[in-house]
């Protein structure tokens, strides 16, 4: 697979009252086509500011990010405050607006707006004012902006945040739609059992990278759970992991590494049935 993004030793850095604060460190990172990748990190340790590098809102202090030309004016970002991008008068405005913005063929622009809406299940709100819609519902409109434009790359800064459950596994379920497609997808997530429906996780402290690899290295690199890097950086492993690190050393389980509760159910479920 072809890279898309590579960033090289990049830096961002903000004057502040206090002097120069470093927000994103020496970071080096490179995103292929097709990647679906959860970035993690404590509230303020750079995960947004990254998101902003990658889709060129924010100018990088040193190093460099190349984008691949495929991709320009191709990567789309979900923010994480839905109120900072909807500008139409009405749902249905509000997906149109960005298809006019990238100039889409005026005759195309119904059609892609109502699937768009229809994939968040917003297709019957379209004719409502956007001020009428939950928080919840602004961040389902967001998604379908995104979607309508059929972007390469699309960056979701915390989209599930005001998202009730059922409406998050439907995301989570669209997203997996998005890359079976082919679509590169770069996941922001306070939620730590959401990153096992990625195949590569980062993990950010203080503007540094600090891990990146697989979710089952990051949960299970070792049969003691105190010493994976997920609880050596002081992240709190959803359940599911931690019901699973209990049930291996029970010798419940061997080797599975289930992270998804369901996924732990099938491991059990395996297991039971070899008795
Ligand atoms: N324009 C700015 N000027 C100065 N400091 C900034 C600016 N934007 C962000 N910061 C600082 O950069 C740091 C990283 O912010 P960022 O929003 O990237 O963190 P985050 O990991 O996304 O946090 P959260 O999970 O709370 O959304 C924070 O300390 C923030 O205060």
């Amino acid at each position: 697979m072809q890279e898309l993004l590579v960033l090289h030793h990049v830096t961002v850095a903000y004057t502040t009252m206090d002097g120069i604060k470093p927000v994103i460190r020496d970071l080096s990172l490179k995103i292929k086509e097709g990647e679906a990748i959860a970035l993690i990190g404590q509230n303020g340790c750079g995960k947004s500011t990254l998101a902003h590098i990658l889709s060129g809102l924010t100018p990088i202090s040193r190093g460099t990010l190349k984008i691949n030309p495929s991709i320009q004016n191709n990567i789309q970002i979900v923010f994480q405050n839905p109120d900072a991008q909807i500008i139409g008068d009405t749902v249905y405005e509000d997906v149109c607006f960005g298809l006019e913005n990238y100039c889409v063929d005026p005759k195309d622009i119904p059609i892609r707006a109502l699937r768009a809406l229809s994939a968040v299940g917003l297709r019957s709100a379209a004719n409502r004012p956007v001020e009428f819609l939950s928080g919840g519902q602004k961040q389902l409109l967001c998604i379908a902006d995104a979607l309508a434009l059929d972007a390469q790359v699309i960056i979701f800064d915390e989209v599930t945040a005001m998202l009730d459950p059922l409406s998050r596994k439907a995301i989570l379920q669209m997203v997996n739609h998005l890359l079976n497609r082919g679509k590169t997808v770069l996941w922001i997530t306070q939620l730590l059992e959401e990153v096992g429906h990625f195949a590569r996780v980062l993990a950010l402290q203080s503007g540094e990278l600090v891990f990146d690899g697989t979710p089952e290295d990051f949960f299970f690199s070792d049969h003691i759970p105190e010493n994976t890097p997920c609880s050596k950086l002081g992240f709190v492993p959803p359940f599911s992991v931690q019901l699973a690190h209990q049930l291996l050393q029970l010798g419940v389980l061997s080797d599975e590494r289930p992270i998804l509760m369901t996924a732990l159910k099938d491991a059990v479920e395996k297991q039971c049935q070899s008795i």
